[in-house]
């Protein structure tokens, strides 16, 4: 008989990505929905499910009935029900895209393609906590797995190019809008092929300046601009989305803090651009010796099925990495690999991964199927 699932958060974004991958791959057929709502129980759940009425996600006998929950709401709910549920009882399985209980030690964070050791070896020890990891973290390794099952990482910094979706639906509302004011602002010149590119330049940087576009997601305007921060202040000079690319990628390596192996020194700055929803990185790797260029492009084709080795050339780079060719698709190109001048063991790469798929509701899509294939 099918398990009942429960499904909380599936029409925010990251959950309307989940539903239709899972729809794409036919995975309602094995399992039976249950979905609730934060803000509207007792609604219609999704008609091409059945509809059905809407639960209250805050209902914690409710949520206790279910083996499984998936939850993409967010932080604040996991916040305020994960302990609840739990205290109450509850030992079913939780796999949840939020970062709140990621670094929890009884919990574990999902990419199977990457550490499907790691997932099998604490079901069989009895853990039910699943979190999906940092949407950075998981599209990097779902690139750059291959150099690291081959041990050729000493240390990798990762310097980041994130789309706007990762803030959430309202920042790329807000992206759009400011890009749409901007050009209204200096349409007139633009039109104008004669118009001085200085003068156009001095409007956009006029109407950036001014504090009038909408900024209220964002902090500062986005379009024609970057922010090199993301995330919450660690107090340390590292801001939070850094922090989680150390802490997490090794934690989903099974290294470091609770573990045999120690971790690997992986550090970055992160940095908001103008992109819709693939998030993009420029790696440098120490190696641990020196290998063959030819030797890393195999290791890193075989490391996933989805790490797509793209040419060191100007024509490869520009029609195949980049957000625009990979938005929407699994594919996790890695490109820009060349030996850096300061030595063999040097590397260079980068990769782009669209934030919504691997970088959030593909490791949760797969780890329900996995639970499910359990039971
Ligand atoms: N954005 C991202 O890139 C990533 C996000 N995550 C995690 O996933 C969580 C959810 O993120 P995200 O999907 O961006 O959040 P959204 O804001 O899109 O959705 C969250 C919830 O908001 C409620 N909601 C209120 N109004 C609307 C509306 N008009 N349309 C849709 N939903 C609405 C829904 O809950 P209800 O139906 O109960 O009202 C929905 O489940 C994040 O907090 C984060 O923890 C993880 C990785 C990446
Ligand atoms: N912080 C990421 C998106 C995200 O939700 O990350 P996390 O799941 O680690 O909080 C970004 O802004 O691009």
């Amino acid at each position: 008989m099918n398990q009942s699932v429960g499904f909380v958060g599936w029409r925010g974004m990251v959950g309307s990505v989940l539903m239709q991958r899972m729809r794409d791959e036919n995975d309602f057929a094995a399992l039976n929905p249950v979905f609730f709502s934060t803000s509207n129980a007792g609604g219609k759940a999704p008609e091409w499910a059945g509809g059905g009425e809407l639960k209250d996600a805050y209902d914690i006998d409710t949520l206790k009935s279910l083996p499984v929950i998936v939850t993409a709401q967010g932080g604040d709910y996991t916040t305020a029900v994960y302990g609840k549920l739990r205290e109450a009882g509850w030992k079913g399985y939780w796999i949840d895209a939020a970062s709140t209980l990621r670094m929890d030690p009884e919990t574990i964070i999902v990419l199977d393609p990457v550490n499907r050791n790691v997932i099998d070896s604490a079901l069989s020890k009895g853990v039910v906590s699943f979190a999906g990891g940092n949407c950075t973290v998981s599209c990097m390794l779902m690139g750059m797995a291959g150099l690291f099952k081959a041990g050729l990482v000493e240390w990798m910094t990762s310097m980041t190019y994130q789309a706007a979706s990762g803030g959430g639906a309202q920042h790329m509302r807000e992206l759009l809008t400011q890009f749409g004011l901007i050009n209204g602002q200096v349409k007139g010149l633009l039109d104008d092929p004669a118009s001085a590119i200085l003068e156009i330049d001095r409007g956009v940087l006029d109407l950036q300046r001014s504090g009038q576009l909408p900024q209220e997601h964002f902090g500062v305007p986005l379009a024609g601009n970057l922010i090199p921060w993301i995330d919450k202040d660690m107090e340390n000079g590292v801001s939070r989305e850094e922090w989680k690319g150390g802490v997490e990628t090794n934690k989903i390596l099974g290294r470091g803090d609770g573990f045999d192996v120690p971790a690997i020194p992986i550090d970055g700055l992160c940095v908001r651009i103008g992109a819709m929803r693939c998030h993009s990185q420029a790696l440098t790797i120490k190696l641990t010796k020196d290998v063959p260029l030819d030797e890393i492009n195999d290791m890193i084709a075989q490391g996933t099925d989805w790490a797509k080795v793209v040419p060191n050339t100007k024509e490869a780079s520009m029609k195949d990495l980049t957000p625009v060719a990979v938005t929407g698709t699994l594919d996790i190109p890695v490109g820009r690999m060349r030996k850096l001048l300061m030595g063999p063991q040097y590397l260079s790469a980068f990769t782009v991964g669209d934030q919504l798929l691997w970088g959030a509701a593909e490791p949760l899509r797969r780890m329900l199927n996995i639970v499910l294939k359990r039971a």
